[in-house]
């Protein structure tokens, strides 16, 4: 017989334990924006998640678009800046960054998934109520820190059959304002309080470097704090390590930073020994985030 047939028959076959082991569960994803490629790319992550769903797990996808957005900007003549891999965020901005997010990005995502036979529903943290904010900071503007979860849409989501796939906008606690929340609090925010088992954060490293460029495979919460502080860790980085760690404290059991560019990233991650990037998990005790 062709030996790449008995290769792929022996490959599913391994994939069984974790099969097994990830059956029934939460995996929340975020796709980040320099992680998503061209069309094909864009093609391959939608068949990876559909696959996660076809074997009984429920993938949640939290979006990013952060180089969609400084394109519109570019061509609006917005100046953008970022403080701590935060956009400075004022009124002109938001708007943009909520047509970008919720409309383009959002749904070149949900069609990939749609075209891969999967279904997808996109939403944002508007929606249902699912993430209400506050002011993060004064100087960043009209970027929101989750203040309230509302999961239970998720999971509706979920046991129809259908994958969400969820544009970090919200909704603020006053006024009707609309916040800018960076892609990967929200899908942190949304892993804890829906006490998801991973957290996959889609980038474009390989992992987080030390100070000789080389990922580090296991990371602990002190370690981090270390990095942080002394500069090895810098820019868009560091809300992903401060998710990661947030997460894992409000129950998140592990947190992968990995290359969302590498072909077939979630598979690999969730199905076999080759899992690739940082995984961050918990020692400290868990600590419930403030859901309905
Ligand atoms: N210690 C580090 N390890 C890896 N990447 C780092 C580190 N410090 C800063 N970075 C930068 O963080 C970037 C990832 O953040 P970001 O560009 O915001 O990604 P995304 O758009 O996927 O959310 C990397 O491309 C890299 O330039
Ligand atoms: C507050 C803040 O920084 N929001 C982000 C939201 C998009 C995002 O996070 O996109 P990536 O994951 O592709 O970086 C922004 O405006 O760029």
């Amino acid at each position: 017989m062709d030996r790449d047939w008995i290769t792929t028959a022996r490959t599913l076959s391994e994939a069984l334990p974790y099969l097994q082991r990830y059956s029934g569960a939460t995996v929340v994803v975020k796709f980040g924006g320099n992680a998503m490629g061209d069309d094909e790319a864009m093609a391959d992550f939608a068949r990876d998640v559909v696959l996660m769903k076809q074997v009984g797990m429920h993938p949640v996808i939290v979006h990013g678009g952060g180089p969609m957005i400084n394109e519109m900007l570019t061509k609006l003549g917005i100046k953008s800046e970022f403080i701590r891999g935060k956009r400075v965020t004022d009124k002109a901005t938001v708007e943009v960054v909520e047509m970008i997010l919720s409309g383009l990005v959002n749904k070149r995502i949900v069609q990939a998934i749609n075209d891969q036979g999967g279904r997808a529903v996109g939403i944002s943290g508007k929606d249902d109520d699912l993430m209400v904010c506050e002011h993060d900071d004064p100087e960043l503007g009209f970027v929101g820190r989750p203040v309230e979860m509302n999961v239970q849409v998720i999971r509706d989501l979920n046991e129809a059959g259908i994958i969400p796939v969820i544009a970090p906008v919200a909704t603020g606690t006053e006024d009707n304002e609309t916040f800018n929340v960076n892609g990967d609090t929200a899908a942190g925010a949304i892993a804890g309080a829906l006490q998801a088992d991973r957290l996959l954060l889609l980038t474009d490293v390989a992992g987080v470097k030390d100070k000789a460029g080389d990922v580090i495979t296991q990371m602990s919460p002190e370690q981090v704090a270390v990095l942080i502080e002394d500069g090895t860790i810098s820019g868009g980085m560091i809300p992903k390590v401060e998710t990661a760690l947030k997460a894992v404290r409000e129950g998140v059991r592990a947190v992968v930073i990995l290359d969302g560019r590498v072909p077939n990233a979630c598979l690999l991650e969730l199905f076999t020994e080759h899992g690739a990037g940082s995984m961050i998990r918990s020692t400290a005790p868990r600590v419930k985030p403030h859901t309905r």
